[in-house]
């Protein structure tokens, strides 16, 4: 079964809840995890996208679906840890490209700024595009050496 984890912070969580319900009901034969938040009450974006890249870096979930309140800053911490591609979207277009292209392994979207039905569309194009190789896994592997060279520390 294929698995997503979705989490938020605070900016993020009334569009995070929104997402857990249509996608569950768009995708019945899909699992979406509910990493938190749990309320509106004021929390640090980094936990949220840690906790979520987590569970994707060990393997237990496909990919992580990351909301904040613009989606920048979710997907800035997100970006650090060696490993995730995350992508921040507000179209379909890039949303779909940024499996086909750069196989992303999370994708990042803002509450205070996206309305449920474009997320909705969004996350859905992103789930069912397919990651396109070849020329793509090259550059994929460039960046790999990138964070090689500049995000792995000692
Ligand atoms: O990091 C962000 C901006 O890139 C997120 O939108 C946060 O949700 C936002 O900064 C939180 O702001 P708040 O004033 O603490 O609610």
């Amino acid at each position: 079964m294929r698995r997503f984890v979705l989490a938020a912070d605070h900016g993020g969580f009334t569009l995070k809840e929104a997402m857990l319900k249509a996608l569950r009901l768009r995708f019945p034969e899909m699992e979406f995890v509910d990493m938190g938040c749990q309320s509106l009450e004021s929390v640090d974006y980094p936990d949220y996208a840690e906790l979520a890249c987590k569970e994707v870096l060990a393997q237990k979930a496909e990919a992580a679906i990351l909301f904040c309140g613009t989606g920048i800053g979710i997907s800035i911490a997100a970006n650090k840890i060696k490993g995730i591609r995350c992508a921040h979207l507000s179209d379909t277009y890039s949303a779909a490209k940024s499996k086909e292209h750069n196989n992303a392994n999370a994708i990042s979207l803002g509450g205070r700024v996206i309305g449920e039905d474009l997320a909705l569309e969004i996350i859905s194009a992103y789930i069912q595009a397919k990651f396109q190789g070849e020329r793509h896994q090259r550059r994929i592997n460039k960046i790999s050496n990138l964070e090689k060279l500049y995000l792995c520390c000692e």
